[in-house]
């Protein structure tokens, strides 16, 4: 199994170009089964779990093309509606094929992505959004059941705010009869680019990145060309990890308007940060000060981010409260981290972090991807080496993570 070796210590500088959002690419890529027509997808980023998701879609029928980061997709000739278990087991996103799957086919059989690292995440919301439009739905033996002879509009509200949730009914709705309204909808960027890939495909929507999305169905979507957002995750990532070493980059392909409340917590930490059209740059202080957050549903701080900010904290000067409020367990990297030699006192969803002067490398374990975010954050600054094992949470979300941060300086290989 791949591990990845860091030698603390460099200090990160240059430019690093940042790759396409996985959690936009994830579902935009599904909303290509409610078309009969070709649609092309650019600034795909090249990651396992766009991988699995194509090789999904291609055993439903769909015809497949891609080269480079540009992905075709013709689901012309679907012809089956079902997502197996082996195959949704290793990726929860392929829960996206269901809402399109039942709009155009009236039917789909779909594996129940199951509970994983960082909590149950059940997918009642998606269930009770088909069933409110008129699909009759049955989980049996480890599998979601749904047919419908048309999807009906409807106006739905989930019991809480959920990205995929909202993504699934959204896609459903496209093809439904009538007008359907989604409240509590999620205001995630990566619903918005959802959202614009559907009004190219022909569908009427408004008031994506509100809580409130209207649908008006249309009869059929047609063929389109999309570009993908960046990842604004990776954005951040990247940003912490030069921060945490006191460095200074330019982050191209990206922008910092999808990322307010991570800007203002690099700012608070003493970072200087200038957001120009298509890029960031970021100058780091010798030593960050220490910033507490609470995660929260979009546009306040992502929960995919506080694993790294943890890492930083470890290292600042000073005390940070982290509130995890959205996933119930999120703290995995906390005891890795603890292996480095970082001070951290865990009370229900709150992290306390006492900044240390120093970490020192160790091996630690990966178990999700934005907790082996947070390993690799540190180990750029722990003295000595990190080896960090497990790595293939973080080929699921960080395209050529290795290549990216040698480019900056850092000294990283992989074992394989
Ligand atoms: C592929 C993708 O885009 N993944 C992102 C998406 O995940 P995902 O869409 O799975 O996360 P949700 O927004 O749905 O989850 C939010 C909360 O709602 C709960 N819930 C959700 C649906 C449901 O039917 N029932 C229910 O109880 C979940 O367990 C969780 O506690 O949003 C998360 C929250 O920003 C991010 O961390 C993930 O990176
Ligand atoms: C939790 C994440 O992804 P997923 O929802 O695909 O597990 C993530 O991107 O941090």
């Amino acid at each position: 199994m791949d591990k990845l070796l860091i030698e603390g210590g460099a200090r990160l500088h240059g430019e690093v170009a940042i790759s396409g959002a996985k959690n936009a690419a994830l579902p935009i890529l599904c909303a290509a089964l409610l078309s009969a027509e070709p649609v092309t997808f650019t600034n795909v980023p090249r990651l396992n779990d766009i991988d699995t998701l194509l090789a999904l879609l291609g055993q439903m029928g769909v015809k497949v093309a891609r080269e480079g980061h540009t992905v075709t997709l013709d689901a012309g000739g679907l012809d089956n509606p079902v997502a197996p278990y082996e195959m949704v087991k290793t990726m929860r996103a392929s829960i996206l094929v269901l809402g399109p799957l039942v709009a155009r086919c009236g039917e789909a059989r779909v594996s129940l992505p199951g509970g994983c690292a960082i909590g149950a995440r059940p997918v009642d919301q998606h269930i009770k959004g088909l069933q409110a439009m008129g699909a009759e739905v049955r989980v049996e033996h480890g599998y979601v059941h749904a047919t419908v002879p048309r999807l009906k509009g409807a106006r739905l509200f989930t019991d809480m705010v959920t990205v995929t949730g909202t993504e699934n009914l959204m896609m459903a709705a496209t093809l439904a009869a009538g007008e359907t309204v989604i409240e509590n909808a999620a205001r995630e960027p990566e619903v918005v680019d959802l959202a614009n890939c559907l009004v190219a495909m022909g569908a009427q929507i408004s008031g994506a990145g509100s809580d409130v999305i209207r649908i008006r169905g249309v009869d059929r979507l047609h063929g389109a060309t999309h570009r993908i957002m960046p990842d604004r995750i990776e954005t951040g990532t990247y940003l912490c990890a030069a921060a945490v070493t006191g460095g200074e980059v330019r982050l191209t392909g990206t922008s910092s308007c999808y990322l307010d409340a991570v800007v203002d917590k690099l700012m608070d930490a003493g970072c200087e940060i200038v957001s120009e059209r298509d890029a960031i740059r970021l100058k780091a202080p010798a030593r960050l000060g220490a910033v507490s957050l609470r995660t929260a549903p979009y546009p306040a701080f992502p929960t995919d981010m506080q694993a790294q900010f943890m890492a930083i904290n470890c290292v600042a000067s000073g005390v940070a409260m982290i509130r995890e409020t959205i996933f119930e367990n999120r703290f995995m990297h906390a005891v890795e981290l603890q292996r480095l030699g970082a001070d951290i006192r865990i009370d229900g969803n709150t992290a306390v972090v006492q900044g240390v002067a120093k970490l020192e490398g160790a091996t630690v374990m990966a178990t999700d991807l934005r907790a082996s975010a947070s390993l690799v954050v540190a180990g750029l600054i722990a003295e000595g080496e990190t080896t960090i094992e497990r790595i293939y949470h973080l080929d699921r979300g960080y395209e050529r993570l290795e290549a990216k941060l040698a480019a900056l300086g850092a000294k990283v290989r992989r074992l394989t």
